[in-house]
């Protein structure tokens, strides 16, 4: 049985299936795994009945292995090595070093005096050294597409293909697995397919990333920039109905795409006749709704068929659009024509069209809380400017301003916005992000940020999908500017008051 895998990944991996041959492995190492801490089988007791234990040498080989290697058999021994060396080579093949480099170190546990696998270690760190240096300015940007179901992707995409930009595109799409590139430009495929989901770190949902985009973007890369022709950009076009955060975390954690693409933006194309009621349909409980969550992740979105409603429903639309995601800019189409401008090449996650958004999500929130619209409160305490503690629910009448407020529909989801005009400190800083990532990682959708912190001669600036943090000092701070740090984050069910209490108690007294 075992055996049988184990030729199959072989086949998988002579083939360049890379993706496929992880997974064969990935049930071939639970079925071992099952075997070794089954009752009664000695060594390691059976209390591992949690879904994450029982990932646990997927996940963590080395610690699994530590604890059950004394109760292993010779034959058990070798199996595992095996499994584990296949699995490096086809997480090479994946490009995700770093996890190539966990599973050759479980190889080398189970049989250390493998001279060959120890050679092979130190080419995988080494290549792994060389990818980070060599993170240069060749970087192909890449747009990620997302919408609901009809919105006007495909139109959106055509409109591109056809329109005289000048630029070399590659189109990524994964509706029926199809890859749609520009064939005048390109005479490649890859595919891009659902299920092809592989889990990066600790097994939790938020950190998954697209294995069969990692493929599909380094055979791209090979037939592109590896013969000398590179592209101008890439564009991914995500189903209807899927989640943006693994495609667009794939950028942060995978090492081959983030030394050799970037992550220009999220667009999200919105049906305006129909995203209200797409926004507002009840999902069951726990079930995130799509159209909410392609909203709050898009850094440009395009309100398109405008042609279907009137000025003052589209003026509504906008509404709905700015209480979920305060920052990103709206355009309003027809058949999804849109200068190439607003959405190739924005930099979206530079230190410029950051401070941007930070800066329109503040002004956004004081338009809410004194404006006459009065709907757009994130729904949770007080506002994060300084001196505004000022705040109530949608559901409230606010005494304090007389205003009477409309019912608005709760998605849980919002921007909160804070602005200090102080230093933070560096440990302080370190251990909010930590206890950010951790705490609020599924929750947050996308935090941005530019901080001052004390005795840091540059901006800090970050950004992050979920619990994948991304941040470094850039440009530095001139003479006489206010060292000050703003910062935004979207997500569900955020609480304004408790991210500003913690965030306060990083700031320089
Ligand atoms: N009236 C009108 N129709 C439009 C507009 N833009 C696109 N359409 C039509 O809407 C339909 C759906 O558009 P698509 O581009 O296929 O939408 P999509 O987002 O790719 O859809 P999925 O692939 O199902 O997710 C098509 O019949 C388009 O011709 C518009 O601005 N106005």
């Amino acid at each position: 049985m075992a055996d049988a895998v184990l030729q199959s990944a072989r086949s998988a991996l002579k083939e360049e299936r890379f993706f496929d041959g992880v997974q064969l492995i990935n049930s071939a190492l639970e079925a071992q795994q099952a075997i070794v801490i089954k009752p009664g089988s000695g060594g390691y007791a059976a209390e591992a009945a949690t879904e994450v234990d029982n990932q646990e040498i997927l996940q963590n080989p080395e610690a699994f292995l530590m604890r059950v290697l004394p109760s292993l058999q010779s034959s058990q021994r070798q199996l595992l090595a095996d499994l584990f060396a296949l699995r490096t080579d086809l997480l090479i093949g994946l490009g995700a070093l770093k996890r190539a480099v966990l599973d050759i170190s479980a190889a080398l546990l189970l049989t250390p005096e493998n001279e060959a696998m120890s050679i092979k270690k130190m080419q995988i760190e080494g290549l792994l050294k060389s990818g980070a240096s060599s993170v240069g300015s060749a970087k192909t940007p890449t747009t990620i597409i997302t919408g609901f179901l009809g919105a006007g992707k495909t139109t959106l995409l055509n409109y591109i293909l056809d329109v005289n930009h000048g630029k070399k595109i590659a189109i990524i799409e994964n509706e029926f697995g199809e890859v749609g590139i520009d064939d005048a430009l390109l005479n490649t495929k890859s595919a891009v397919t659902e299920e092809n989901i592989i889990e990066m770190n600790n097994g939790c949902i938020c950190c998954t990333v697209r294995g069969d985009l990692i493929a599909g973007l380094k055979k791209l890369h090979k037939q592109t920039t590896g013969k000398g022709k590179p592209l101008d950009g890439i564009i991914i076009e995500t189903t209807g109905l899927a989640d943006p955060a693994p495609v667009a975390q794939t950028f942060f954690a995978d090492d081959f795409v983030s030394a050799n693409m970037v992550l220009d933006g999220i667009l999200t194309v919105v049906d305006a006749k129909h995203i209200v009621g797409q926004l507002q349909e009840e999902k069951p409980q726990g079930a995130v709704n799509e159209a909410v969550e392609q909203i709050a992740f898009a850094d440009r979105i395009l309100l398109n068929k405008t042609d279907l409603v009137g000025e003052a429903d589209l003026l509504k639309v906008e509404a709905e659009i700015r209480h979920i995601n305060k920052t990103a800019a709206i355009r309003k189409t027809q058949n999804s024509r849109v200068d190439m401008d607003f959405i190739l090449g924005i930099k979206a996650f530079s230190l410029e069209k950051i401070l941007m958004q930070i800066s329109q999500n503040l002004e956004e929130e004081l338009v809410a809380e004194h404006g006459s619209g009065h709907g757009d409160h994130g729904g949770h305490g007080g506002h994060g400017h300084e001196g505004h503690a000022h705040s109530h629910s949608h559901d409230e009448d606010c005494e304090e301003c007389g205003h009477s407020t409309h019912r608005r529909h709760d998605y849980r989801v919002s921007s909160v916005g804070i602005q200090r005009d102080r230093e933070v400190q560096k440990d302080k800083l370190d251990t909010f992000i930590s206890w950010l990532v951790q705490n609020k990682g599924p929750d947050l959708y996308r935090s941005k940020g530019v901080l001052a912190v004390n005795g840091m001669s540059h901006k800090f600036v970050f950004h992050a999908v979920h619990m994948q943090f991304s941040g470094k000092p850039q440009e530095p701070w001139r003479e006489g500017e206010k060292r000050q740090c703003k910062m935004v984050f979207i997500g569900k069910n955020l609480d304004r008051e408790e991210l500003n209490k913690k965030f306060d108690e990083c700031l320089v007294k």
